[in-house]
């Protein structure tokens, strides 16, 4: 099934538990952002290599930026340009390969 943009009340539903843990909605463009810090670039480096793997898998991709021990994420969805459950699911799973890591 191809995916579908989030409609108010599914956003409703998922986002806040995203938002609590600091996610946020980007201006201007449907999707999500991040920033994480690690204690070194192989942390950073670590945590990157298990998203992309599950990012691969689920054939869903975030938009990233690594500097040293800093990684910026954007979740959006190409297909339907904006929000998707797909996005909310790679969010959770980023987190917790960010729990795992800390
Ligand atoms: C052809 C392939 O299925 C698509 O391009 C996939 C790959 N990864 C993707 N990643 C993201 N974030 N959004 C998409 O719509 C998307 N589509």
């Amino acid at each position: 099934m191809p995916p579908h943009r989030l409609n108010a009340e599914e956003r409703e539903q998922l986002l806040p538990n995203l938002r609590a843990v600091g996610w946020n909605e980007v201006e201007g463009r449907d999707a999500i952002f991040k920033e994480f810090h690690f204690k070194d670039f192989n942390r950073a480096f670590g945590f990157m290599t298990r998203v992309a793997l599950q990012a691969e898998k689920l054939d869903h991709h975030p938009e990233w930026f690594n500097v040293y021990n800093k990684v910026h994420i954007t979740l959006s969805t190409h297909e339907c340009t904006g929000l998707s459950e797909r996005d909310i699911n790679l969010a959770s799973f980023i987190e917790q390969v960010a729990a795992s890591l800390s």
